[in-house]
């Protein structure tokens, strides 16, 4: 069984909505799914799923998200990565800045990063089932 590590950062709840929904769509996977108030180790994991909303201006969280990833991203490299958060009113360069940012750590980025806007509808939800069962097929 494949064992998974999803870490969210989410202000107003959007992002943690999608993190729930991800989890459901991990199916029998061995799944972590921990706020990056806990500062997991990436140790121990075949795949790493990331998430956090578009912060300050098109960027990541910068108290609590931003020197978690800044401190664990040389760990990346050769890594099944995936990517996720919820934004506004911009048009997602603050995931498209993450995205190249992730390649060039060295991790093995999954597709694109998967965006959704404000707060996840059931539609959103499905989408985001369907976004980490591809994940995990891959
Ligand atoms: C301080 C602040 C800065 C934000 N900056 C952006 C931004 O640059 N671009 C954007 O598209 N949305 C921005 N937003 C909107 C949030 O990304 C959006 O409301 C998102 O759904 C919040 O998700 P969360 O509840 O998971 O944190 C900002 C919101 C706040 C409160």
């Amino acid at each position: 069984m494949q064992k998974v590590l999803v870490v969210y950062w989410s202000m107003t709840g959007n992002t943690e909505i999608m993190a729930n929904a991800i989890v459901e769509g991990c199916g029998d996977a061995d799944v972590t799914c921990v706020n990056v108030s806990e500062t997991p180790s990436l140790d121990g994991y075949d795949k790493y799923m990331f998430g956090c909303s578009s912060m300050g201006d098109e960027v990541l969280d910068e108290g609590e998200f931003e020197p978690y990833f800044a401190s664990i991203e040389a760990g990346l490299a050769g890594k099944k990565v995936a990517l996720f958060g919820s934004y506004g009113w911009g048009d997602g360069q603050w995931m498209r800045d993450w995205e190249a940012r992730v390649k060039a750590d060295g991790a093995e980025l999954f597709e694109t990063g998967l965006i959704i806007n404000e707060t996840p509808t059931d539609d959103d939800k499905e989408t985001c089932k369907k976004f980490a069962a591809s994940f995990m097929a891959v």
